[in-house]
């Protein structure tokens, strides 16, 4: 470690901060050490008592329900004692939020929002291009159609399959025939000439021959081409249609990676610092060609008025941070304690996107138009908590020079005292908010967590079923409207989080626009592109006039507790079990091991599903409260988590990779992580995965140093 003002600063992080994020800014490094560590000196202290207050909230609920043991839940009494200790804090007067700057995307664009994990820069690349996808190649490359097409699953073979192509075409025809019909006739018999579009679409213009159609603000580029394999096939020479997809994509430095240390943060932040600069670049191979990952540049096209007309090539970034709760070593306080980690990610992170601001980098790579800085913060709990996050992002701007709220915040609204106070948070917030989304995948684990001694939950599957997360989704659009987000910030939906299954969320994501929100979460580019269709069919904004019409859900069902009001025969209990600790260890095992946060993981029953920290706290807390209600014995959860990394073994048998956990259980660091989270579950706070599994991995990494270390000693 070397030292700056009074901080003991890993090496790595003090030479990328000095040799590259402050480069150009102007800030003297001296002076930004100082600023840093007065940052510190004054929100450590605040950030100390705001994770103590959330200790003793949860103290005094476990202790109301233990000692209502047996008793019916009493909702009347419960929520004046969830006002009595200020878990519920009053409504705040009516206000509307005022961020200054917003970008479009945000403000008044409706469309998917792409989430990349932020160590993976071939990743994070695709997911800043992934702005336009084509939808030939979404429609072809999955199982997009084997709802309405009856085209079986995905394509395997590399030859392309014409029967396939020709009902991929027919499907796009359909699509535009839905979404911005001609005056007369169907896209399906257009010869390629002129396109007269009904009332509700304009054709804008063109680049070279390839047509641009704007609907509900969002664009779709007709591709022509008839040399082309495709559009030689097409009367009109259609060779594609691409849509407008990721609008906005948020950079993930939270849930999706591993990052432990010193030397994992540097590298999230460098992503990040590429992507601020216009320069990121990976190089890769794929398909055995070399390939280089670029930013993708602007799309300049020739408008129908004679104008040119320049389109964003690239999605607008956010980057997300992470909460309150989790330390790191790469920088150490005066007292020998680490650094608080969301202030260090918010300092290093804003730091980087002065980059952006002040156009350090490339010339022609723009992330905000309109000058502001993207920050998520996720798992806040509570109004105290988005105050202080305000705050910090105030001291942040002082440190940089940067404009009173040029730092902009997106609310995850994932954390139950944050949706049962979310006017307040939000009025907390109300200068910079430029989001409110539902991570539903936290607020599960945060559900079962808070309410751990109440009773033993509802199975995992039948929690999307539970009047509490129908009254959270609907409350947040509620009074997200009622706070002036819309025009001026995005209501957000989560995750799809079965990223193979297109057919079904082709079918479900659209009740997210329905819902009244502007954007919802996707897993990968083909995923956006196929939600966005969804934005095509849905005018969200028009939506939210007969949203805003209907009474709001009450408070006290969004508190209604998902208790299982019956008993388990044994079979559900161990295929409950089961389920939960393959996806753990399924999920574990790659975190620990192999430093991945965020991986497709087979289910019980091989469908992958997209896991990430947040899931994982969902399966780990499930576990946790079975036990703590003895719906299960400790026994039978070792039995499942034994059988289960035999399975997940097998599962990853061709990752060459892949260390197997099977036969010496406790010699896996990933097993033993895996262990920790279901048995001290119930005691971790609020039901956090973080605490344990940056334990386990710094253990992995100290275990591979000390074998290499050995290994070069023994020559
Ligand atoms: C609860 C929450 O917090 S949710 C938010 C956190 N979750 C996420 O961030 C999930 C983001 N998604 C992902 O990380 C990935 O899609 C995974 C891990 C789920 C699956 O990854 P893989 O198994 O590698 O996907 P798959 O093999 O189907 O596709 C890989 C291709 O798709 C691209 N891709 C997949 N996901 C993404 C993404 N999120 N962004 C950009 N590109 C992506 C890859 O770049 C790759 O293409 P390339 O070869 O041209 O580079
Ligand atoms: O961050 C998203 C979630 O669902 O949790
Ligand atoms: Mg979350």
């Amino acid at each position: 470690m070397i030292t700056r003002a009074g901080l003991r600063v890993a090496p790595e992080l003090a030479f990328f901060v000095e040799d590259a994020a402050l480069c150009g800014t102007g800030i003297d490094a001296d002076r930004f050490w100082q600023g840093f560590a007065a940052i510190l000196a004054d929100l450590v202290p605040v950030n100390r008592e705001l994770l103590a207050t959330r200790e003793h909230m949860q103290r005094q609920i476990d202790q109301w329900h233990l000692s209502r043991k047996g008793e019916p839940h009493d909702v009347c009494a419960y929520t004046e004692f969830l006002r009595q200790i200020g878990y519920l804090v009053p409504e705040p007067e009516r206000f509307c939020i005022d961020p200054r700057g917003v970008d479009p995307e945000i403000a008044t664009m409706a469309g998917p929002q792409l989430v990349v994990p932020a160590l993976n820069a071939r990743f994070v690349l695709n997911a800043a291009n992934a702005r336009w996808g084509s939808l030939y190649d979404a429609l072809y490359g999955t199982d997009a159609l084997s709802g309405t097409d009856a085209l079986s699953g995905t394509p395997t073979g590399g030859r392309y399959d014409r029967e396939r192509g020709d009902q991929v075409i027919a499907a796009g025809r359909r699509f535009l025939d839905e979404a911005v019909p001609l005056a007369a006739g169907s896209w399906a018999d257009w010869n390629g000439g002129q396109a007269d579009l009904r009332p509700g679409a304009q054709v804008i213009g063109r680049r070279g021959r390839n047509l641009f159609i704007r609907h509900h603000r969002l664009h779709i580029e007709i591709v022509i081409d008839p040399g082309s394999p495709i559009g030689g096939t097409d009367k009109a020479g259609i060779a594609d249609i691409v849509l407008e997809a990721a609008v906005s994509t948020i950079v993930d430095l939270e849930d999706s990676i591993a990052a432990v240390d010193g030397r994992d943060k540097v590298a999230a932040y460098g992503n990040w610092l590429g992507l601020m600069r216009g320069e990121l670049d990976a190089r890769f191979d794929k398909d055995g060609q070399r390939v280089t990952r670029t930013l993708a540049a602007d799309r300049r096209i020739a408008g129908t008025d004679g104008e040119d007309i320049v389109l964003p090539g690239r999605s607008l970034l956010f980057v997300r941070n992470v909460g309150l709760l989790m330390t790191n070593p790469a920088i150490l306080l005066p007292d020998g304690s680490q650094v608080p980690e969301g202030i260090m990610d918010a300092v290093i992170t804003s730091l980087c996107g002065l980059h952006d601001l002040k156009r350090l980098g490339s010339a022609d790579v723009r992330n905000s138009r309109t000058g502001s800085i993207y920050i998520v913060k996720p798992k806040l709990q509570g109004p105290d908590e988005a105050c202080f996050a305000d705050r910090l992002f105030d001291k942040v701007e002082d440190l940089l020079s940067l404009d009173r709220h040029t730092i902009k915040i997106g609310v995850m609204d994932e954390e139950r005292r944050t949706s049962a106070n979310l006017a307040a948070c939000i009025a907390a917030v109300r200068h910079r908010i430029v989001f409110i989304n539902t991570g539903f995948l936290d607020r599960t684990g945060d559900e079962i967590h808070t309410s751990m001694h109440a009773g033993p939950m509802v199975p995992k599957g039948e929690m999307k079923h539970q009047p509490w997360l129908d009254a959270y989704e609907r409350r947040n659009v509620a009074i997200g409207l009622a706070c002036g987000l819309d025009g001026r910030a995005q209501i957000g939906k989560g995750m799809w989080a079965m990223p193979d299954r297109m057919a079904d969320m082709l079918e479900a994501k659209i009740a997210h626009p329905l819902s009244g929100a502007n954007t919802a979460w996707v897993p990968s580019p083909t995923a956006a592109t196929l939600h966005a269709m969804h934005y095509h069919q849905v005018d969200v904004f028009d939506q939210r006039v007969q949203i805003a019409a209907q009474p709001a859900l009450p408070l006290e069902t969004l508190l209604d507790i998902p208790l299982a009001e019956r008993a388990f025969a044994s079979e559900d209990v161990r295929r409950e079990l089961d389920n939960n600790a393959q996806g753990i260890l399924g999920y574990v095992v790659r975190w620990i091991d192999q430093g991945i946060g965020c991986s497709k993981v087979p289910d019980i029953t091989d469908t992958a599903l997209m896991e990430d920290r947040a899931t994982l706290r969902i399966s780990s807390q499930a576990i946790a409260n079975w036990l703590a209600h003895k719906v299960c014995s400790a026994a039978d959860v070792e039995d499942a988590l034994q059988r289960m990394a035999a399975k997940v073994d097998a599962q990853n048998a061709g990752d060459p990779d892949y260390v197997p956990m099977a036969g010496k259980l406790q010699d896996s660091l990933a097993y033993r992580a895996a262990h920790d989270l279901v048995f001290k579950g119930a005691a971790q706070p609020s039901g956090y995965t973080e605490p344990l599994l940056h334990h386990w991995r710094l253990q992995h990494k100290c275990r591979n140093q000390a074998e290499r270390v050995r290994d070069q000693s023994t020559g």
